[in-house]
């Protein structure tokens, strides 16, 4: 027994030793490689890619900093872990320059500020190219329904862009705008019926899901606040479907749809439950899928506010089979069909839901910035009830309501943009610098440090500021007001380059109306805590000081645990 002990632990030291040793010698050999840069270097001893490091590394560096604290300056503590370009801000870089460096036993990290090397990256696509390799697993998941526009690259991407690129219209941009405004008017009133509201976060992913489904597929459903869904959760419809797969996606693409399915009597309930979503999610995509292939054989051509995402892809890869020269392809396969609308869902959802849930904290904060925001309201829609905003002429004038979004992307963005050399060497100029990028080397914009960098956006850069994108126009009439174009390359909220999000518009559309309705006639405060001793200034300090300390990286940035800050909706 004492012998198979031994055996084990020596087993578990050879181990433990080899990988130290094979970890130093791949860490030395990147050092080497990437010392020829010419950049400044920090040595990171552990991948932030590493999926075991992901799951601990803050939790590890922060024992490691209250064990030692001198080693709170190091890179290790700094630069090691997943999202720690939010702390930073433009810190490092003005400490190390435009361009440097993180040397890791993986890969090196190549961390670019400059606004024209970035906008240089961005444009050469195909030199630079998004790193699938980096999402593998990722990928993967994202490919549950099958292969789609943020799964693949090369003539493929080219051909699926193309054909995404057709469903995002102004015809569906109505759409959004009529959509959001039904399902905030219902969110506010939820709101305003309660003393409290601690479910912001979840009741602003019911409402981006819902738009997502009247957008998406063509399915309007009622809002249902958060805690009213909880007391009725047993149905398995398409709209349950989808919002289980998404709030599960990281345990779905773990598993795989296939495992669920197999393994399904001997799963525990909650799997089962994912099982029989995926199913009836997958269900529902084949049923509009062929319905609408019925439809567009027929020729028969759509009603007016009869148009969703997925009829326009079926009919775009069908238009394209009919035309195709051959030069991007025959079309989409279902089974692409079905992996994009998967990823349009994924990735129009948490994004534009996040979003909201930072600024209605930010707005909650800063009462003056409603009103600012409510003027414009009050100015372009009137006494108008919601049904009688019009998108085409209403939206482009509520540049305050879209500041709000700008502001809140730029300090707090949620999608990470990941670029790299592939398999080939790349020279990139950042400032009078030339590069030579060695192969697989990972190229990443540093976009916290561009959005809050002083040279860009003032010595108030570090606030959130929602009026330093609106300018005053000459008359200094409100209608004249000029929504600011930041130069390129220090804003990339949205990306930039061919890769860019083709959901852009869809997003802007859809905060703005909801803003609108939520803050026409209603304004936000936090509720008052013990701590704050009746105080509502230190409410909203204490607010601001969790946006900054509790937002973190989980797949996208968001706030932690914003039900900790409950928030009270009170009538103008
Ligand atoms: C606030 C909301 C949003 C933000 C901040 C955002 C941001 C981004 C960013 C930064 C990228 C590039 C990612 C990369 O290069 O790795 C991207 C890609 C993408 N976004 Fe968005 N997005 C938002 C909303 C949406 C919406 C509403 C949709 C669809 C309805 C959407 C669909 C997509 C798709 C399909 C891609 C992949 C494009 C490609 O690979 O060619 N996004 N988004």
């Amino acid at each position: 027994m004492v012998q198979l002990a031994v055996i084990v632990c020596t087993a578990w030291v050879v181990v433990a030793v080899s990988l130290t040793l094979y970890w130093g010698v791949c860490l030395l050999r990147n050092y080497a490689a990437a010392h020829k840069l010419g950049v400044p270097l920090r040595v990171i001893p552990i991948d932030h890619t590493n999926p075991i490091w992901m799951l601990l590394d803050r939790k590890i560096l922060s024992i490691i900093t209250q064990l030692v604290p001198s080693l709170r300056n190091s890179s290790f503590v700094r630069h090691n872990y997943r999202g720690w370009e939010l702390r930073e801000r433009y810190f490092s870089h003005h400490e190390l320059g435009d361009v440097f460096a993180l040397v890791t036993p993986g890969r090196t990290w190549v961390y670019i500020a400059n606004p024209d090397a970035l906008m240089d990256v961005f444009r050469r696509r195909t030199d630079f190219p998004r790193c699938l390799e980096l999402t593998g697993k990722n990928s993967k998941v994202l490919n549950v329904f099958g292969p789609n526009v943020s799964t693949v690259d090369g003539p493929q991407w080219k051909m699926q862009r193309k054909l995404i690129g057709t469903c995002f219209t102004e015809q569906n941009n109505e759409i959004v705008w009529s959509e959001s405004t039904v399902l905030a008017r219902d969110m506010i009133q939820y709101w305003a019926s309660k003393p409290s509201v601690d479910s912001i976060a979840p009741d602003t992913r019911t409402l981006s899901l819902h738009v997502l489904s009247r957008a998406g597929f063509g399915k309007s459903f009622k809002f249902k606040g958060h805690d009213d869904r909880q007391k009725n959760q047993t149905s398995t419809n398409y709209k349950e479907s989808l919002q289980l797969i998404l709030e599960n996606c990281i345990l779905i693409m773990a598993l795989g749809p296939r495992f669920l399915a197999d393994w399904k009597p001997w799963l525990p309930r909650k799997l089962q439950r994912l099982q029989e979503a995926c199913a009836s999610f997958q269900r529902y995509m084949t049923e509009t899928y062929e319905d609408e292939k019925k439809a567009s054989s027929s020729s028969s051509s759509s009603m007016p506010g009869d148009h969703n995402l997925m009829k326009s892809l079926v009919r775009a890869s069908q238009d394209e089979a009919k035309t195709s020269s051959g030069a991007l392809g025959p079309g989409l396969t279902e089974q692409e069909i079905y992996g994009n609308m998967f990823v349009l869902n994924f990735a129009g959802h948490d994004t534009t839901a996040h979003t909201f849930t930072f600024s209605l904290y930010f707005l909650a904060a800063h009462r003056e910035v409603q009103d600012w925001v409510f003027e414009e309201l009050r100015h372009v829609l009137g006494n108008r009830p919601p049904n009688e905003w019009h998108y085409a002429s209403d939206f482009p004038r509520l540049k305050r309501a879209l500041a709000v979004m700008y502001e809140t992307l730029r300090l707090y963005t949620p999608v990470p943009v990941a670029k790299w050399t592939g398999a080939q060497s790349q020279t990139l100029s950042v400032g009078d610098k030339t590069l030579i990028l060695p192969p697989n080397t990972m190229v990443i914009p540093s976009y916290s440090a561009v959005h809050t960098d002083p040279k860009h956006w003032g010595s108030d850069s570090l606030d959130w500021k929602p009026s330093r994108w609106v300018t005053p126009g000459a008359s200094g009439a409100m209608d004249d007001e000029v929504f600011l174009a930041p130069k390129k390359g220090t804003f990339l909220g949205w990306s930039e380059g061919a890769r860019d999000c083709p959901g852009r518009k869809f997003s802007q559309v859809e905060f703005v109306a909801t803003m609108a309705v939520l803050f026409r006639e209603w304004y936000v405060e936090p509720v008052l805590l013990d701590v704050d001793r009746g105080s509502l200034r230190a409410a909203c300090k204490r607010v601001l000081n969790q946006i900054e300390t509790d937002s973190a990286m989980v797949l996208l940035l968001q706030m932690l645990h914003p039900e900790r800050a409950p928030l009270v909706w009170k009538r103008r």
